[in-house]
């Protein structure tokens, strides 16, 4: 995936990009999840936080100040308010119930006076999902921000917890907005569906936290549903998310018949009360559920103490643990990963949502138990840690840009200091110096100002000159958050408005290519087409939409096409020379070498010794070698897989030149590319289908047909889950053909998985094709 950064990101993200993965291992799981700067990093480091989780005692990155300073930046006031304030996100499968969950959430913390249910028949929609295509689709596309207090009784006293939230989108096209939220959040609700339980999108999502060490806890809903079965859904969490979990819930009820939940750490049933359940009554433990409450009671301490040791020990002295014990223990292994919490209700049927939030309170991490990473810049890069104290300088991400009514909206999340209305923020990347005239907290679409915002805290800003992923400071401080990582586009298409562009067009792609780190636009000179790249089908057409209705312009758009890659599969010789004597001055370069097949990326080495060839010819020849692997020699797709190694060569005196040196770098890739055994790469995808049972036979006759590999079948009590692997290219229009084949009841996702050598027939084909257009210059 390193190509992707490379093409995707500016130059200096590109920079921190690479140098940062060296340093990745000076890692402290010990002190709670570390952030670092980098996707890459967590990809570096994974295995220690996944497979390790906490115990792994690894160096600690070292503050930017002094450890005394430290200390002292963090006033009594500071903690308190870190102590209360929770950063949050709401992940899962499609449909599972995430917005429904929120808008309860945002009721009963009072910051929304009625419910509106997604496609409800008051026409109002979720207050989360703000733009009309999400209104009308019932879908989430982008993420919204809001942030809601939440009164929790701690010991008989009234504690008044911060939240901030986001709704993350469920589908895998709008990915990047889930990778986005991950970024600064510090602990999820992962949600699921009693009766689908572990769904594909979920085991995409569990897997974007993981990276980004998000502890969660899991919210099973739709326990209203016919079929609805939690056990089973924590088995799967268990198995399919390997990750232990446990319920902390017995459900009172099923079905239509679901009340509300028994608090097995308590001991006490808790009843939702009220036209909106917003009353909770708590009573005794009815009969019939005692049983059942003590089994599950006993399962908790026991994967408990398979993840915590003050639990393993009492389990080992066959005590019993207190209630403290155990929600400390739960904590302690929810923040270090090695748990989840499960708890269960029906946002849809207004049970037992409230006690999510005080689980969220109770297991989740407030901003200072989670140790974020920076790279420092004045220091080649040296990771330093930022704690978010208010007292030091200010440092923030902005990890999303938005087109709003107001002009261009760019949201932040402040890693220290304090950001004020008014004051000089500096872009670390740019070094552009900006004042800002504004700032918002948000709710969806509407806004609040404010004048200050806290470290911890998520904001907005206006008029902010600045990409996504890009660090401030306040002038002092020269740190970077990085970059988040970026799945490469995998599907493109040309694009052309219907009429004459009357300036809309261009402004519309512009913005959409600077809020989507995966929607890329270029222009073809050859075919003088304007080609945009996604994440696939579905991507795409929400953004032709969104240009028709948000910029008044119709477009014509072209078959969508597949982003091929070519490769080689045998080491070749490179000697090359470049010459050219026409009569003024000439142009000479040799070089020798050799191309060799590598995984995943492209390198360019030198091995030239003695100075033989200067470094700036050098540097040329690399700059020849990166255009080249832009189009390839087969069918004029990007190269992928290629090391060229330059040992040896030749300059002339006069006629030898960076040009030379560049053009000789380009044709000599070109020429050993040839001999190199080269082919042609497809795009493969990871594909999940759910449809009714009734239709598996002709959806594994389906897939068949499409040359797929059936990797997995799950069968649920009324839905059966295929999962295959599928080239892309097979998979287009696939939505219309499932639509066709399930009368509409079949669901799939599509997730870029590895890219494999195309079928002789396809190379063949992708070539002749390629001969044709380029003899038709
Ligand atoms: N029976 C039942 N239906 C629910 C429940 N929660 C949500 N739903 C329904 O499930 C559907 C999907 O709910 P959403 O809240 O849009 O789900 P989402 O996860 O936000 O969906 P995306 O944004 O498309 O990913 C809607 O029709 C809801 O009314 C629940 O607890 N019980």
């Amino acid at each position: 995936m390193s190509g992707s950064l490379r093409v995707l990101l500016p130059a200096a993200s590109r920079t921190l990009a690479r140098s940062s993965t060296a340093c990745a291992l000076k890692y402290s799981a010990a002190a709670g999840p570390a952030r670092f700067g980098n996707a890459f990093q967590f990809n570096a480091v994974r295995g220690l936080a996944s497979e390790a989780t906490a115990e792994a005692e690894v160096e600690e990155v070292a503050p930017l100040q002094s450890l005394e300073s430290i200390k002292e930046a963090l006033t009594p006031e500071d903690a308190a308010r870190l102590k209360l304030m929770r950063n949050i996100g709401i992940s899962a499968h499609i449909d599972s119930g995430k917005t429904t969950f929120t808008e309860r959430v945002l009721y009963y913390t009072g910051r929304i006076k009625a419910i509106h249910e997604v496609r409800g028949k008051d026409n109002v929609g979720a207050k989360m999902d703000s733009m009309d295509l999400e209104r009308e689709k019932g879908i989430t596309i982008q993420s919204a921000a809001t942030y809601c207090d939440w009164d929790k009784v701690e010991n008989g006293e009234t504690k008044k917890y911060h939240f901030n939230l986001i709704d993350t989108p469920g589908h895998i096209d709008f990915t990047i907005e889930v990778e986005r939220a991950l970024r600064v959040l510090d602990g999820a609700v992962l949600v699921v569906c009693a009766v689908s339980g572990v769904q594909s999108q979920t085991i995409t999502v569990d897997r974007q936290m993981r990276r980004y060490n998000v502890p969660r806890i899991t919210f099973i809903n739709k326990m209203d549903r016919m079929g609805a079965n939690p056990w089973k859904a924590i088995e799967q969490v268990q198995k399919k998310l390997k990750m232990p979990a446990a319920a902390l819930q017995v459900p009172i009820g099923m079905e239509d018949n679901l009340e509300g939940v028994v608090d097995i750490i308590e001991m006490r049933a808790l009843y939702n009360e009220g036209s909106r359940g917003e009353v909770i009554t708590e009573k005794p433990i009815p009969e019939n559920l005692k049983d059942l409450v003590e089994e599950k009671r006993a399962v908790l301490i026991e994967t408990l103490a398979d993840v915590d040791d003050e639990i393993a020990e009492i389990y080992l002295n066959e005590e019993t643990p207190t209630a403290q014990q155990l929600k400390d223990a739960i904590r302690r292994a929810t923040i270090s990963l090695k748990f989840t919490p499960v708890l269960m209700g029906s946002a849809l049927a207004n049970r037992s949502v409230q006690p999510v939030l005080d689980a969220v309170c109770d297991y989740l991490p407030n901003p200072s138990e989670v140790s974020n990473v920076g790279l420092d810049l004045t220091k080649n890069e040296a990771p330093v840690s930022l704690p978010p104290y208010s007292s030091l300088p200010f440092v923030g991400l902005a990890f999303k840009l938005e087109e709003g009514r107001f002009g261009q909206l760019t949201y932040l999340r402040v890693y220290q200091g304090v950001i004020k209305k008014g004051m000089t923020i500096f872009n670390t990347r740019t070094g552009k110096r900006t004042k800002l005239a504004r700032l918002a907290r948000m709710h969806s679409d509407e806004m609040e100002d404010v004048a200050e915002v806290h470290a911890g805290e998520i904001c907005a800003t206006f008029g902010v000159e600045c990409s996504s992923g890009d660090t401030f400071s306040d002038g002092s401080l020269k740190v970077a958050l990085s970059s988040m990582f970026v799945p490469e586009p995998v599907i493109s298409l040309s694009i052309a408005p219907k009429s004459r562009d009357n300036g809309n067009f261009s402004k519309a792609l512009n913005r959409f290519q600077k809020e989507d780190p995966t929607f890329t636009v270029k222009f073809d000179n050859e075919s003088k087409e304007t080609i945009i790249s996604g994440m696939g089908e579905l991507h795409l057409e929400i953004y032709v939409e969104r240009i028709k209705r948000e910029y008044n312009v119709e477009c014509i758009t072209g078959q969508p096409q597949v982003a091929y890659r070519e490769s080689i599969t045998a080491p070749a010789v490179l000697n090359y020379t470049h010459k050219r004597q026409s009569g003024g001055a000439g142009q000479f370069a040799k070089i020798v070498g050799e191309l060799l097949p590598i995984k995943d990326q492209n390198v360019f080495e030198s091995h030239v010794v003695g100075g033989k060839i200067s470094e700036k010819f050098l540097a040329a020849v690399d700059k020849g070698f990166q255009e080249a692997c832009e189009k390839g020699p087969l069918i004029g797709h990007k190269v992928l897989g290629a090391h060229m190694i330059v040992n040896d060569g030749q300059t002339h005196l006069v006629d030898s030149s960076e040009i030379a040196f560049r053009t000789a770098g380009y044709y000599g890739f070109r020429d050993s590319f040839m001999k190199a055994n080269p082919v042609v790469l497809e795009p493969i995808m990871d594909v999940t289908i759910t449809a009714p049972i009734e239709f598996q036979g002709g959806i594994i006759g389906l897939m068949n047909k499409k040359n797929a590999l059936i990797t997995d079948t799950d069968i649920g009590s009324d839905e059966f889950t295929l999962h295959a692997e599928c080239s892309l290219n097979e998979m287009f229009g696939f939505a219309t053909l499932l639509r066709a084949n399930t009368q509409g009841k079949g669901e799939f996702t599509l997730e870029f998985k590895h890219y494999a050598q195309a079928s002789p027939m396809l190379q063949r084909q992708l070539m002749a094709e390629f001969q044709k257009k380029e003899q038709a210059k």
